[in-house]
């Protein structure tokens, strides 16, 4: 479980998070929709243990975030991509951090089907490519939260199908996954969840299915609204 109380976030005199409270539950897939400037990126940040936010709290399994050392080893989710590591040396980090043998992150960039560029530099990767190692990344290790500042919904067809079949399979297994866009016409395809953010708030909060029925003007509206 995944559980954001409260949070604040200013960068400057910009409140990028209001007092924002969400939760992702195990099992689940949670959109995080929101026009650019939401807020989306500085919660993901926040919770990969990136930012540390004025106020609020984050809790990972029921433990406090600051409590652990490493967040990487409880949430799988990829940060700042180096351009000039290689797909294989950026998985091996992961793989290292966790004490796993190295063959699991081949066998996670070849489930991304990158196995044939992983000794490529990152910054010869198209977009989508770049999108599916984060998406290795942060599947790699079975991680029980999964966290990914992605905009899946703005990639690729191919890219967008395995992100979908991936990560609910992922929640299947009992993970708590969170992944950020701003269409839910396209994450709500595979989304169980979605939280509408809007200004650093979370104006929308429920289950895909009820809110699309109960709240179909706002989600669509606001989605597409400046922040
Ligand atoms: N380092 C920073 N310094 C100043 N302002 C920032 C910084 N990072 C984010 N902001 C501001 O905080 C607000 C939230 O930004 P954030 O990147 O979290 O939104 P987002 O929903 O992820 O947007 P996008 O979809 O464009 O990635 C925006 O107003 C943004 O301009």
């Amino acid at each position: 479980m995944l559980h954001v109380e409260n949070l604040t976030v200013r960068h400057g005199n910009r409140t990028a998070l209001d007092r924002l409270t969400l939760t992702a539950v195990p099992g689940r897939v949670t959109a995080l929709i929101g026009a650019p400037g939401a807020g989306k990126t500085t919660l993901a940040r926040c919770v990969l243990g990136l930012i540390t936010p004025q106020s609020g709290k984050i809790s990972l399994l029921g433990n406090d975030v600051r409590e652990y050392d490493h967040v990487g080893r409880v949430v799988g989710g990829a940060s700042e991509l180096s351009s000039r590591s290689t797909g294989r040396t950026t998985a091996r980090e992961v793989t290292d951090l966790l004490g796993l043998p190295s063959a699991v992150a081949d066998a996670a960039l070849e489930r991304v089907e990158l196995a044939g560029v992983a000794a490529n530099r990152i910054e010869t990767y198209t977009p989508g490519m770049r999108q599916r190692l984060a998406l290795g990344l942060a599947l790699l290790g079975n991680r029980p939260i999964v966290v990914l500042d992605e905009s899946f919904d703005r990639a690729d067809l191919a890219t967008q199908r395995l992100a979908h079949s991936l990560l609910s399979q992922r929640a299947r297994e009992g993970a708590a996954v969170l992944v950020t866009g701003c269409d839910l016409r396209v994450l709500g395809a595979f989304a169980d969840d979605v939280v509408l953010l809007r200004d650093g708030r979370a104006q929308l909060d429920g289950a895909v299915a009820e809110l699309v029925v109960s709240h179909r003007e706002a989600l669509y509206v606001a989605e597409v609204g400046t922040a």
